[in-house]
């Protein structure tokens, strides 16, 4: 325990220097504001030289004035005092003073790097390590490690007891927080690996993966702006839900020029969050299903015109259903995409109709030529074309999927009797449901298949374009906004991303690997995940053979993160257990806290689950501060729902096994865990995703 006078004063110490870093922020604002009016004074200068400079100086005043304001809150939250007897403080935005003093580092910057790795056995010239804690312009506390006492300087002084805990312990708001402040040795290795080539990150439950990977996302945005920032870095997760849990971080680490995605929002203008059961999402996210959709996509359009009937200068032309498929089938060699080939079956049907009407010798016919454009004039015709050969959107042949006979002759001898059953039953929901997370990789597939129908590219007018190609940017607010969507100014199937961040990539299918490798093919990657977690019963070798063709042939750096932040050691002894069920073998993580509370396992009647469940959730509401997830098997989710329909608490969420993944809860009830078990080979898996999503409290509750 630290003496009271001494925490005052070292209190007091920082926050002199806070005082000075918010005054000389004060300052920065000031000019940032006027460098813009300065901007705007050089514009009328007129010429287009003028134009460009306060074009740039506008932006980059701006782009400053948003950042100073973004991270105004919590701005320094750290000190190291060096052995060379220097003081750095680290914060959230690197700030200078007037005579170009530092009087902030950025977190990001190298000199930051050894807040986050220096340990008592590796100073790395390290002597004290402090944390600092404020709120609103003030110092609230502050924690110090000693890291290397033979170096202290005397009358150094040390207060606190461990930061990190007292971090751990704090209740979880709506979405994922930015740990910047307490960023581990291990983690912090991971944040900062090359920018170049592959960075895997693996780790168990709660090791702040996904953490690591929006760090890293900020990381890499500061380390080498134009190159990330311009490309672009694209961040993949699992479900909608996820997506929204971790959307707030990254712009409160400064960051707006990474765009989110989740897997069933990938292809443009479709937003899939259905998942299918796992035996038909491995049959989905198989790769065989390649080959049953380019056998669709050579297929005839359903409802298609079965003949041509032609009256030409008296005589009737004519094409069977057979010759109409011998001129498809000859117009799409193999490796052709129908929708750029349309031509070559035009052209099919010219030379087949020309070739009859000379075998009629129809008087006076004209050449080839004349004769093409005879017909093409003819409204009966130009109708014909349209419907025999559409351009054809990937949403049109997923939907041929519906006809369990078309599918079961385009999977014949691809997929086993069993698999295709499974499909017609999954396909027949398709038109009133809508596609499935997984049907979103089929989509891209389809899309790569089928080829873009030659169509002008259309690009959002940009409001901030005037003639010249000069950025017009006038209000506050419009600027603010212009740099939010800076991002999202992409177009949507925007594909050149300079990385890609690929979070619980274990339910990666290699379906859905090849979508995102069509997105990356430019890019380096970070890609998280737990195998452990994985809820994929396919193959395991197709699916390693899809995620190393997407990533390519760059360099790996592989990481391995080993303590559990999340859970309290009880809850996490619960999920341990079950998991090393299957794997016995597995290197489970360290769960560093402990709540002294062991989870609740009920077991009740089922007539008496709903009650049960009413009854914990309502008990968990009122124990913990923070949010409380329902987590259901997947068929249960709306019943369950219902339930709970009564408790209008802003904090309550219920999700299935599935949407759980990712996600974090200060309390999880969670209901019929036997059924999320029994689900499938991989339910145990699931089940241990599930069991581990609580930071505070945990109760399950099993029907009879
Ligand atoms: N260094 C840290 N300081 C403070 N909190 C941390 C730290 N590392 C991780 N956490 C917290 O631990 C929790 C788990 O982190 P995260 O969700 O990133 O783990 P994960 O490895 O992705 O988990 P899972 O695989 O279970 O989804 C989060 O609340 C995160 O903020």
């Amino acid at each position: 325990m630290t003496d009271q006078t001494t925490l005052q004063q070292e209190i007091a110490a920082e926050q002199r220097h806070l005082d000075r870093v918010y005054a000389r922020l004060a300052e920065l604002r000031r000019s940032a504001a006027r460098a813009e009016r300065d901007g705007y004074r050089l514009a009328r200068v007129g010429n287009f030289g003028a134009l460009v400079e306060r074009d740039a100086m506008v932006f980059h005043a701006a782009r400053r004035r948003h950042a100073l304001d973004a991270e105004h809150e919590g701005l320094v939250f750290g000190r190291l005092d060096l052995r060379d007897s220097s003081v750095l403080h680290v914060g959230r935005l690197g700030v200078r003073g007037a005579d170009a003093e530092t009087l902030v580092v950025d977190w990001r910057a190298p000199a930051a790097a050894a807040f986050y790795r220096a340990t008592a056995q590796q100073p790395l010239g390290v002597v004290r390590r402090r944390m600092i804690q404020s709120a609103d312009e003030r110092v609230t506390r502050i924690e110090d490690d000693l890291l290397d006492p033979a170096a202290a300087p005397p009358g150094m002084r040390v207060v606190g007891d461990g930061a990190l805990l007292a971090t751990l312990a704090k209740a979880t708001g709506r979405g994922m927080r930015d740990i910047v402040a307490t960023i581990q040795r291990e983690q912090d290795e991971a944040i900062r690996s090359p920018g170049s080539g592959v960075t895997v990150v693996s780790g168990g439950p709660g090791t702040g993966k996904t953490a690591v990977a929006l760090h890293r996302a900020a990381y890499l945005l500061y380390s080498d702006r134009s190159r990330f920032a311009g490309g672009g870095v694209l961040v993949v997760g699992p479900s909608a839900v996820f997506v929204e849990y971790i959307a707030s971080v990254l712009p409160s680490l400064g960051e707006n020029a990474a765009t989110l995605r989740s897997l069933g929002s990938l292809f443009p203008g479709f937003t899939a969050t259905r998942t299918d059961p796992t035996a038909v999402a491995a049959v989905k996210g198989s790769l065989r299903m390649r080959r049953v959709l380019e056998r669709a996509t050579r297929d005839a359009v359903p409802d298609s015109p079965a003949e041509l009937r032609l009256l030409y200068r008296g005589e009737l032309l004519r094409l069977t259903r057979a010759e109409l498929d011998a001129v498809r089938t000859r117009a799409l060699p193999p490796g052709a995409r129908r929708n750029e080939v349309r031509r070559a079956g035009f052209d099919g049907i010219f030379a087949a109709l020309y070739a009859q009407a000379r075998r009629l010798r129809i008087g006076s016919l004209p050449d080839q030529r004349s004769f093409e454009d005879e017909l093409a004039e003819r409204t009966d015709f130009r109708d014909f074309l349209k419907a025999w050969w559409p351009r054809l959107h990937p949403w049109h042949v997923l939907r041929w999927l519906t006809d369990p006979q078309r599918l079961r002759s385009y999977a014949g001898g691809i997929l086993s009797a069993a698999e295709i059953r499974l499909l017609v039953e999954a396909y027949r929901t398709l038109d009133a449901d809508g596609p499935t997370i997984a049907d979103i990789a089929l989509l891209d597939e389809l899309d790569a298949l089928l080829g873009k129908p030659v169509r002008p590219a259309r690009r959002r007018r940009d409001p901030f374009q005037l003639a010249g190609g000069v950025r017009e940017l006038s209000t506050h607010a419009e600027r603010q906004r212009a740099a939010r969507e800076a991002a999202r100014e992409r177009p949507e199937d925007y594909r050149e991303y300079a990385h890609v961040v690929v979070d619980e990539a274990q339910d990666v299918s290699p379906m859905q690997w090849r979508m995102l490798g069509r997105r990356g093919r430019l890019a380096s990657w970070t890609v998280v995940g737990d195998p452990a977690q994985t809820a994929w019963t396919g193959d395991p070798a197709e699916l390693n053979r899809a995620r190393d063709k997407a990533l390519g042939r760059r360099r790996r750096h592989e990481f391995t993160l080993s303590t559990n932040y999340r859970n309290p050691a009880e809850i996490f002894a619960v999920a341990a257990e079950t998991i090393r069920e299957v794997h016995p073998e597995l290197v489970l993580p360290r769960a560093v806290r402990s709540t002294g509370v062991a989870p609740v396992r009920r077991t009740v009647p089922a007539a008496d689950l709903a009650d049960a469940t009413v009854e914990a959730t309502t008990a968990l509401l009122a124990e913990v501060e923070g949010t409380v997830g329902v987590i259901t098997p997947v068929p249960r989710r709306d019943e369950v729902a219902g339930w709970l329909a009564g408790l209008t608490d802003a904090r309550l969420q219920v999700v299935t096994s599935l949407q759980a993944k990712g996600m974090e809860y200060d309390g999880v009830v969670l209901v019929a865990p036997g059924e999320i078990r029994a689900d499938s080979e991989s339910g145990v898996r699931t089940l241990y995703v599930a069991l581990s999503r609580a930071t505070q409290r945990l109760t399950t509750i099993d029907p009879r």
